[in-house]
């Protein structure tokens, strides 16, 4: 799968991890950074990565900052994009079968290297259900953008 993957300073040496992994599970994989543990903003690294899912150059993207919170809140704040934070493997999974979450984010502070690594995977493993109610619902969220100025 083409991904995009991201986090900020908090995030980084997680996401560096991730990054390595995805790769040697054949996955095409953009790293957006930050590259360092240097302090950066995780706005400036969630635009870079939702930009990359809204011209189609990824598929799915992968954030990564501290909680996960702020990586989860910039990202939505864009059009076209579907973010989930998930620290459980349920919501992994269920986050793309009926919400069509098209970035996953994860708080390296808060969940492991193992069990960060099985979280990405069931939301890679998922798909979409085109079961009508699911359908539905994710059309009334690109209609509620579209009423509130979103492109
Ligand atoms: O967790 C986060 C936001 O929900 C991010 O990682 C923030 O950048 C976090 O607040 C980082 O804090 P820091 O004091 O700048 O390391």
């Amino acid at each position: 799968m083409r991904l995009v993957v991201g986090g900020d300073h908090a995030g980084y040496p997680l996401k560096r991890k991730m990054v390595e992994m995805l790769r040697s599970w054949g996955h095409d994989v953009t790293d957006v950074g930050t590259h360092s543990q240097d302090p950066v903003d995780f706005p400036d690294i969630a635009e870079e990565l939702c930009e990359m899912i809204r011209t189609g150059q990824a598929e799915r993207g992968i954030m990564i900052c501290g909680t996960g919170v702020g990586a989860s809140i910039a990202a939505n704040k864009f059009p076209g994009i579907r973010a989930a934070l998930c620290h459980d493997i349920y919501c992994a999974h269920q986050s793309v079968e009926h919400d069509d979450a098209n970035v996953m984010c994860l708080g390296a502070w808060v969940v492991g290297e193992k069990l960060a690594y099985d979280l990405v995977q069931a939301y890679l493993n998922a798909r979409h259900s085109q079961e009508n109610e699911f359908q539905r619902r994710v059309a009334k969220l690109a209609e509620i953008e579209k009423r509130y100025g979103g492109a």
